[in-house]
Order: structure tokens, then sequence, then C-alpha cells
């Protein structure tokens, strides 16, 4: 437990878009990344894809902390894909693959599913949930979409784009959470924080 008598959160995230948007909660928490494989061998659908590896890598953190027997923690996991015509877009391995995506994006709309897990380690209690968002892109020219891809923007990124950048140009509009498509459904992790005790508001 901490000072407080609250148990200790944990992000269990490498991404930078996740910390800030957490830490605009005003919690304190630290950031432990998960190092848990991101491949699901079976064919699931994304709801489950996304929740699977929201908890994947929350118990991957639990179990890399249970040593520390006397501490409590509330370790947070969470795990964003983008999904057009029933296929599961990730991060894009390279420049052109990053092109075909948004090349098939454009003008349409997909979805964006966002997972997510909190772990309560002090009675090993698990929430799990996912967002679904559906957004909706502006027709692109093969011009635009290169000159976007030259920002470095869409490598590290479900689906090749980020809406909380240059991203932002490309869409046209948004139907659902904007802070689950940037990667955290911050509503969905206040309501699980708080069935685990920790109250925001
Ligand atoms: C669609 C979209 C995705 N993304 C990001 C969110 C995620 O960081 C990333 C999808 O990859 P994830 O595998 O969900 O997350 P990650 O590898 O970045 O971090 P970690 O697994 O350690 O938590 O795409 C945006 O930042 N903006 C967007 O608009």
């Amino acid at each position: 437990m901490s000072k407080a008598n609250q148990p200790s959160i944990v992000l269990a995230s490498a991404s930078a878009r996740r910390k800030e948007l957490l830490a605009g909660l005003g919690l304190t928490f630290t950031v432990q990344p998960s190092v848990a494989s991101e491949v699901v061998e079976e064919r699931v659908a994304p709801e489950e894809f996304v929740t699977i590896l929201a908890q994947r890598k929350a118990r991957d953190v639990a179990f890399s902390l249970a040593d520390n027997e006397d501490e409590a923690y509330l370790i947070i996991g969470s795990d964003t894909v983008v999904v057009l015509d029933g296929e599961i877009l990730g991060k894009p391995e390279h420049e052109e693959e990053a092109f075909r995506m948004l090349s098939r994006l454009a003008g349409r709309t997909h979805t964006v599913y966002t997972g997510l897990c909190v772990i309560d380690t002090a009675t090993g209690r698990e929430k799990v949930g996912f967002r679904a968002t559906n957004v909706t892109m502006r027709e692109l020219t093969p011009d635009r979409i290169r000159r976007y891809i030259a920002t470095g923007e869409p490598m590290d990124k479900a689906g090749a784009y980020g809406i909380q950048g240059y991203g932002a140009t490309l869409v046209s509009h948004l139907e659902g959470d904007y802070f689950s498509v940037v990667g955290l459904p911050v509503a969905l992790v206040s309501d699980f924080l708080e069935e685990f005790g920790v109250k925001l508001l």
C-alpha cells in the first residue's frame, strides 16, 4: 500500500499517449511496460483480441511484481487495433504497409477497438472491457498519404495513423470515445478504478 493506504497504480504500457491520458486524471502512478507477446494464435473477434491482449499485458506486469508481497497494486493494461472489413490492422511494419493501410482507410469508416484490463494484486480480481469507436476518414490522395507518412507519425500506431497528431487532418468525424482511439478509454478506466476503491471525483 502507498502512503494514503491506497494500492499503488501501475500502467503496464510503453505508450507515451497512454501515460499522458492517465496523467490527465490527476493520478499518481508508475509505468512498467509489459514484455508479453502480442501474438494471438487463434482467430478471434476484435473485441476479444483487444481484451485478451490488455489482460495479457496487465497479468505479465502483475506476475513480475508478485515478489513484493507487502505491496498491493492496481495494474492497468490496454491494447488498441483498427478494424476494416473484418480485418484487424495493427501497427505497420514498414512505410509501404502504412501506405497500403491508409489507402484502404481513406474515404471509409473503420472501427477502433481498445481493450482494458485492471488487476488488483491484493485479491487477484480482474476487470476487463473494451470500447469500440467508429472513425470516418476523408478521401486522401496518394500524395497526401505519402506526405503524412513522411512525418514519421504512422509507424508505431495501429492502422498507421494517430488522431491526436497530424492524423487529425485525415479524419472527417467519429462516433464514440475519442480517448479510446488515442489508446486509453479514460472513462472506463475511471469506472474500473472506482470499483477497486480509487475515487477520482
Ligand atoms: C488509431 C490510433 C492508435 N494509436 C496508438 C495507440 C497505441 O499506442 C498503438 C497501438 O499499439 P498497442 O499495441 O495497443 O500499444 P503500444 O505497443 O503502443 O503500447 P503497450 O503495448 O506497451 O501499451 O497505436 C494512436 O496513438 N492514435 C490513434 O489514432
